[in-house]
């Protein structure tokens, strides 16, 4: 498979637009992964308080608002709103998982 690696044919210019564009994609992602930990850390919280509780780890009614609003977002953003919702389908997924572990350690 080719990749862009080896620069010695490709023109200086284009290399500088590439190295531009993936110096700000690397950023991105950097902060894609610091929300995300951030946001974690709150559903850890829900999930504590949860069980303390003893609220079920999912709230179906709540995930469907959310999905409703975040494709209403990417539709804004002209993001893939079908990609969108599995994205956030992907976390909350993950948030339930953890949610299910903190409620069995509270049992
Ligand atoms: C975080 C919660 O728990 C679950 C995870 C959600 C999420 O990650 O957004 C939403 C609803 C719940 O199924 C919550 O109830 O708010």
């Amino acid at each position: 498979m080719s990749d862009t690696s080896d620069t010695s044919a490709i023109d200086p210019t284009v290399i500088a637009e590439l190295t531009r564009l993936r110096e700000s994609i690397d950023n991105i992602d950097a902060a894609v992964v610091h929300m995300l930990a951030e946001r974690f850390k709150c559903t850890q919280q829900v999930g504590v308080l949860k069980a303390e509780h003893q609220l079920p780890p999912a709230d179906p009614a709540r995930e469907a608002r959310q999905i409703a609003r975040l494709r209403e977002l990417a539709e804004s953003a002209k993001l893939d709103p079908a990609f969108a919702e599995k994205l956030l389908n992907f976390i909350i997924a993950e948030v339930i998982r953890h949610h299910e572990t903190i409620a069995d350690g509270a049992r």
